[in-house]
């Protein structure tokens, strides 16, 4: 696991975007495509506003690459709370990805455990596989309470063995969401963790230095079976660490 700190969210972001540019041009040499799994919440939004711009928009080869979150609100796409709004207006509208790239969560239906297979089976095809997809790189924030995609505290998603996108309810608004599992996340080849904000510096330091208690802190269930985590802090989320790396 590699752990870097840094002094804002301008330098984390910065950092990132070269981050992804590397992840997805080794990627699309080896096997021809990218396969990206974006959080939400706030702290990516500078980063998806740089990947969308100067320097970094042209080095990567937008046909070939294939977006997914790895978790949604359920909410209508044009909503406010959406991951994919904001994804959308910041970067997604910016670049040129074939539309059939770009498989948003049908979070929006009412029946959401149709949703989340419509999802996986999507994602399945998408990755030309019936095996569990090995995503090149899946994005993930976390919350002050060591939540991740939607995956909380004590919640039966964590156990969860089968399922690859299931629906839960949150003890956050909005609290009807689809999330991917943990099966899902720690098959993927690379994770990368951004978190920003001093309400997260206990959180963190639980996370990374200590005892494993993944029903308390969900961040602690990401251990992906054949793939690298990488996690990108500021000063302020990495306050509580006593290594200061
Ligand atoms: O609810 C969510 O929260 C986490 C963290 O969000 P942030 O605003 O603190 O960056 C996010 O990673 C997750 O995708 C989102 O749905």
């Amino acid at each position: 696991m590699d752990v870097t700190i840094f002094s804002d969210t301008e330098q984390l972001s910065r950092s990132a975007a070269d981050y992804i540019v590397h992840t997805a041009r080794e990627a699309i040499a080896a096997h021809g495509q990218f396969t990206l799994a974006l959080s939400g919440g706030s702290t990516p939004k500078k980063l998806y506003g740089l990947l969308a711009s100067e320097p970094y928009r042209d080095q990567i080869d937008w046909s070939k690459v294939e977006i997914f979150w790895s978790d949604e609100r359920c909410v209508s796409p044009d909503d406010p709370e959406s991951n994919y709004r904001m994804a959308n207006e910041v970067m997604l509208s910016k670049l040129p990805i074939p539309a059939e790239h770009i498989h948003r969560t049908p979070a929006d239906q009412s029946d959401r455990d149709a949703a989340s297979l419509a999802y996986t089976q999507e994602m399945k095809r998408a990755f030309g596989t019936d095996d569990v997809p090995q995503f090149d790189l899946i994005q993930l924030g976390m919350g002050p309470e060591g939540h991740t995609a939607s995956l909380f505290p004590h919640q039966g998603s964590l156990r969860e063995q089968q399922r690859l996108v299931m629906p839960v309810s949150v003890p956050k608004p909005p609290p009807d969401r689809l999330t991917f599992t943990p099966r899902l996340i720690n098959a993927a080849s690379h994770i990368l963790f951004l978190v920003t904000g001093a309400e997260k510096d206990e959180a963190v330091a639980a996370v990374l230095e200590g005892e494993q208690q993944p029903d308390e802190y969900p961040a602690q269930i990401v251990h992906p079976s054949r793939g690298e985590v990488t996690w990108m802090l500021d000063k302020a989320a990495a306050g509580k660490l006593r290594k200061q790396k």
